[in-house]
This record gives C-alpha cells, sequence and structure tokens, in this order.
C-alpha cells in the first residue's frame, strides 16, 4: 500500500533564474519545478544543504568572503549536509532530521524552512529526485556548528568531518578554490557549490568562471604531463 506523502511545502515556490553560462556547466541534470517533481512516481527523494554565513577580513591566503560548509563523506567525496527523505517524510522535516544526524545541527536555533528552498534536479539513471536548499546563518552559528560537529551520531560513520570552502584563490592562480574544485564531489554537489556561491553573491560572475577556468587548466597540466 503507497504510504500518504506529508508535505508541507508552499503552492508557489519558484526556481530562481540561472545565467545562460552557469547553466551550461551547472546543471547536469534535469531541472524541474518542485510542484512537477512531487508527481514522480518511484524515485527516492534527498535533500541537502549548502549553509553558509558571511564573513569579513583577510587571510594571509587571501580575502575572506564567508565560510560556506561541505562535509567530507564516508565514500571519500565532498558533499553538502542532508540525504534521503523516509517515505511519506515531508523534505523540510527530513532534511532537519539528515541534519541533527549528521552535523549535530539543533533545528530548533534555526531550522531549514521552504524559505531556504533552491531548486530541484531529476537523477534519472538513479532514480533520485534532488532537492536542494541554501540558508544564510550568522557567523555566530556557523562557527557553534563546526564546533558542534563531531558530536553527532553519524561523525566517523557517513561523516568524516565538516570542511570550510576555501574562497579565494592564490598567486598561482590554483591554489585555493580551483584546488578545491578538482577534489571528488558527490553527485552534483559540485555544481550546486558553484551555483551557490553565485546565487548568494559571495563570488562574482567573473569570480565563478575564473575558478572554474583555473581548476580545468590544471587538470590540463597534469593530463600532458603524465
Ligand atoms: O551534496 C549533495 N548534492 C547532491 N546530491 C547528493 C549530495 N550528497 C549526496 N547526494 C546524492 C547521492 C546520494 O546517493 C543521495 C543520497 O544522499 P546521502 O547524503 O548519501 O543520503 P543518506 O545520508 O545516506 O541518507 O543523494
Amino acid at each position: 500500500m503507497a504510504m500518504e506523502c506529508v508535505d508541507s511545502s508552499p503552492s508557489d515556490l519558484s526556481i530562481p533564474e540561472i545565467p545562460a553560462w552557469l547553466h551550461s556547466y551547472t546543471i547536469k541534470k534535469h531541472l524541474t519545478s518542485y510542484a512537477e517533481a512531487k508527481k514522480i512516481k518511484n524515485y527516492r527523494r534527498a535533500a541537502h544543504v549548502c549553509l553558509w554565513a558571511r564573513l569579513e577580513g583577510w587571510s594571509m591566503f587571501g580575502r575572506l568572503r564567508g565560510a560556506v560548509m561541505m562535509q567530507l563523506r564516508f565514500d571519500g567525496t565532498f558533499g553538502f549536509p542532508g540525504g534521503l527523505i523516509s517515505e511519506g517524510e515531508d523534505v523540510v522535516e527530513g532534511l532537519n532530521r539528515e541534519l541533527m544526524e549528521e552535523i549535530a545541527w539543533n533545528p530548533t536555533v534555526a531550522p531549514v524552512t521552504w524559505n531556504d528552498y533552491y531548486n530541484t534536479q531529476v537523477d534519472s539513471p538513479h532514480n533520485l529526485v534532488l532537492h536542494f536548499f541554501i540558508k544564510q546563518l550568522t557567523l555566530g552559528q556557523f562557527c557553534d556548528l563546526e564546533k558542534a560537529c563531531p558530536q553527532c551520531s553519524e561523525y566517523g560513520k557517513e561523516v568524516m568531518g565538516s570542511v570550510r570552502v576555501p574562497l579565494y584563490t592564490m598567486h598561482n592562480m590554483y591554489s585555493g578554490l580551483p584546488a578545491f574544485l578538482n577534489n571528488k564531489f558527490t553527485s552534483i554537489a559540485k555544481e550546486q557549490l558553484l551555483l551557490s556561491l553565485y546565487h548568494v553573491k559571495l563570488l562574482s560572475e567573473e569570480e565563478v568562471k575564473l575558478a572554474i577556468l583555473h581548476s580545468q587548466a590544471d587538470q590540463h597540466r597534469l593530463t600532458r604531463f603524465f
């Protein structure tokens, strides 16, 4: 018997416009509205969130603009916190539950809500609907969360730790964000990272383009070398 699905989503969820140059690089799966995604049968649903905070200042490596959280997963890839939504579970409730398990998130402090919804992509080969959220925290909340992460129930199991994404590019034009982009990411997490950085204006169009270009340039150098 099919289980009744709880759904607290508002009827007017819209998808933010993605400029063509970014779309071609970041939208690797079928982009769809939340309403359309709800009609898809026999797919599992997952929800992940980019948690970030604004941060002014400089380090010895470059300008600090913000703190963006990703996590090293059990399989050695990077991804955003979140996970599979149980059958019949509301997406936002399921996401907050996953965050409690994976990063010791306290949903009473700053719950992820539908106001943080960003978009939905359908991963057909894997029968997965991927909902993505972007949530801004205060820097204090972000730092508290970083400290709490190792206390989560999945620490050392599904989650090997949280990381801050380096948002600067160093003088060699590779170290920092371009090098980070050459890590292995799960599913569409790398594309979601670039979308998030552009969407919340932590990076300009030019900076996103350069980060992509410099990460690719290094791959080509390595290919030539070997
Ligand atoms: O960060 C991500 N962005 C997009 N899709 C992702 C991300 N992390 C995982 N995924 C995909 C690939 C996985 O098979 C499913 C389920 O996610 P996961 O976090 O592994 O789920 P559980 O924690 O095991 O519930 O989503």
